[in-house]
């Protein structure tokens, strides 16, 4: 088959995959991410990636936003907000940090392909893709995507990101003017 084509049929899933998402559950995360005084991103691996192509706009946005594991990361406090992405809801690392946040008294986030994980069931918000996890690509997976691991997940994971900052700009009444004006300037 023609890369276009694989291309086409990548398209064709993600469509299918971000027209399930729940509004609701979107909506409720827009409302904890503004109520926020610091707002925590973290993700393993490529859905850590999408974590921090979100977190850039965040920042963009003027909110006071993290990337765990930076140099410069503080500590998490009742005020703040831990959003996690992880397909499976069972990567370690972020099953122990939402305890971390859970026992700090901080509201915790959950983007994920399986609501009732580990990290799902500690989360105070979660907004499911329904994707395929890494872990069952092989199998299930195979009936709902063609490509490999995580894949499916994490680009819905990131276009999904994308229009959830359309829904906080749209709430903040802000353009992409607006934040272009906090756009890297030492690149
Ligand atoms: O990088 C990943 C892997 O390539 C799957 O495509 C995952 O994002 C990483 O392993 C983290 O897993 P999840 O926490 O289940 O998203």
């Amino acid at each position: 088959m023609s890369t276009n084509q694989y291309a086409a049929d990548i398209l064709k899933e993600l469509e299918r995959t971000l027209s399930q998402i729940d509004d609701a559950e979107m909506q409720t995360m827009a409302e904890h991410i503004l109520a926020a005084e610091q707002i925590f991103v973290a993700g393993a691996g490529r859905s850590g990636l999408m974590g921090k192509a979100f977190a850039m706009r965040l920042m963009q946005m003027g909110l006071r936003v993290y990337v765990v594991g930076e140099t410069v990361t503080p500590g998490i406090s009742p005020k703040d907000f831990l959003l996690l992405c992880s397909g499976s809801g069972e990567t370690g690392s972020l099953a122990a940090m939402a305890q971390k946040a859970n026992k700090a008294g901080a509201p915790v986030g959950l983007i994920t392909i399986k609501p009732e994980s580990t990290i799902g069931q500690i989360a105070d918000s979660v907004v499911r893709i329904p994707a395929s996890a890494k872990e069952d690509t092989a199998t299930a997976g195979a009936a709902v995507t063609i490509q490999p691991m995580g894949s499916l997940f994490e680009q819905g994971l990131l276009l999904g990101m994308d229009a959830l900052v359309l829904t906080l700009m749209e709430m903040k009444s802000m353009t992409g003017a607006d934040m272009f004006g906090r756009h890297a300037n030492l690149e």
